[in-house]
């Protein structure tokens, strides 16, 4: 099929990418000339395992890239793939993507064919139905089910690992009111189903869109959950890890997502919470747990620095921050719990040196008077202790690093480093 993906960031890319390799023609559209310009020629704009070999493989032939929105034209599926940040309030900011749409519709005048146009970006319930169809309309001057067709296929990607989800999903979700709809959908995502075994969802447009909030609001909630059962457990002298790996074990629990520490962060589950709680607010409910599950997580870095009060009075003392990223396996620093933390140890009149493999100079553009190390060796050296944000693999075989350091106070807040003699360790919530 002949497929246009508006926006080519994490998920436009991917999407892309991983649909040409289905065997799609595809073109990205962006309006950063630089993405464009990579994707023409081959390279990935962005760092995801896998992605380099994907567009590498397609680049310039069954995966192209263009600023020029005309292409849309040519397209039997459109997907819309852009940024939905939240604004200062936390409600979903629609401009960009209400933008966008107007922009297509106008491109769709000139169609020949009634494409489907699908958004994949995350929006909250109503959204598609109350701004994006009426921009399209508008761009178009035509109505949806004459000019273009409308769904909604939210995404559930994970950066650092969005190739391998995006090809093997737990369950595609397709959002629609009529049957065409999922006929063409169903068609354009023919190929992967032939290799996988995906369940697939066919629901309603609010559904789907309110599906995608969901499945990110339970994540963030179990996570807070088990950070406060982490907590408690601290208290009681008991192991989190170990309680954790017991629930999980229980089918209606899961083992995933029962990681206690530091808190989640990253470009979605802060905003997505944030936005779900604003919406409903909007609609006249008080989402009080959801808002116990926001609070839970903003406390989590405090809780690491006042353990290591416990340990040591930092001010005017070198102490090492090691991770900087939101996660292990991607440079992106968005809402990264070492923001909270650089910014509580520099409260502290502490002297903060970084480290992270990818993300430093991510972190720099935030903080750009604090210290960046090339080595967690090097941050460690003469520092009085050390904080653990991310759970980079490399952390875990750190050892002898820890003999350098003026004082070998080290408070975990990722269960990744190994105790050993001769260091003063701590966990978060163990
Ligand atoms: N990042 C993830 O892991 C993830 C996973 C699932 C869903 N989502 C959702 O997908 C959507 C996109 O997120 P993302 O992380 O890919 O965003 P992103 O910021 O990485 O990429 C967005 C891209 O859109 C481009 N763009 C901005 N305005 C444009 C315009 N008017 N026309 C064309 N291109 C334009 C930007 O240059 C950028 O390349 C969001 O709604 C997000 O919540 C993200
Ligand atoms: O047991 C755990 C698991 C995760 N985290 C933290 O949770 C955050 C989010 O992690 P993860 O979900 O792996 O990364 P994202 O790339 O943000 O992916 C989430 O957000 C995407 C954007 O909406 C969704 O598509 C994905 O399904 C959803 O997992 C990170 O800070 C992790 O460190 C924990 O603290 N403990």
């Amino acid at each position: 099929m002949q497929v246009t993906v508006i926006g080519s960031g994490y998920v436009g890319t991917t999407l892309a990418a991983c649909l040409a390799d289905l065997g799609h023609d595809v073109t990205n559209v962006d309006i950063d000339e630089e993405i464009v310009a990579a994707i023409e020629s081959g390279v990935a704009p962005i760092h995801e395992a896998g992605l380099d070999e994907l567009v590498a493989e397609h680049g310039g032939e069954r995966l192209r890239a263009t600023t020029d929105y005309d292409v849309a034209t040519r397209a039997n599926v459109v997907f819309i793939a852009l940024p939905t940040p939240t604004d200062a309030e936390g409600r979903i900011d629609t401009s960009i993507i209400t933008a966008g749409a107007e922009q297509l519709g106008a491109a769709l005048a000139e169609s020949e064919e009634r494409p489907l146009v699908v958004v994949k970006s995350t929006v909250v319930p109503g959204t598609t139905e109350n701004e994006l169809i009426p921009a399209l309309e508008r761009g178009s001057g035509s109505t949806v089910g004459e000019a273009f067709d409308v769904a909604v296929n939210p995404e559930f990607l994970r950066e650092g690992t969005a190739v391998s989800d995006f090809l093997h999903p737990d369950k595609v979700v397709f959002g629609a009111q009529h049957a065409r709809a999922y006929e063409t959908l169903n068609e354009l995502y023919a190929p992967l189903f032939e290799r996988t075994d995906t369940a697939v969802v066919r629901t309603g447009i609010r559904e789907a869109e309110m599906i995608k909030y969901a499945n990110n609001a339970f994540l963030a909630s179990k996570i807070s959950l088990i950070n406060e059962l982490g907590n408690i457990c601290k208290e009681f002298g008991v192991d989190a890890y170990e309680v954790a790996d017991a629930i999980g074990l229980d089918d209606r629990i899961g083992p995933q997502f029962l990681r206690s520490g530091v808190g989640w962060g990253g470009s979605c589950f802060p905003k997505d919470v944030a936005a779900l709680i604003a919406a409903a607010r909007d609609a006249g409910y008080d989402p009080e747990l959801l808002d116990a599950v926001v609070g839970v997580n903003d406390r989590q870095p405090e809780r690491l620095l006042s353990i290591l009060d416990d340990h040591v009075d930092v001010n005017g003392e070198r102490v090492a921050v090691l991770g900087l990223a939101f996660k292990s396996g991607t440079d992106d620093i968005r809402s990264s719990r070492a923001i909270p933390t650089i910014e509580g140890l520099l409260e502290r009149g502490a002297t903060v040196v970084g480290y992270d493999p990818v993300a430093t100079e991510n972190m720099r553009a935030e903080f750009p008077d604090i210290e960046y190390a090339s080595s967690a060796a090097d941050a460690l050296s003469g520092a009085t202790a050390a904080v653990v944000v991310t759970d980079w693999d490399e952390f875990a075989a750190l050892d002898e690093e820890f003999d350098a350091m003026a004082r070998p106070v080290v408070v975990d807040g990722r269960r990744i480093v190994e105790p050993r003699a001769g260091i003063e360790y701590e966990g978060l919530t163990w």
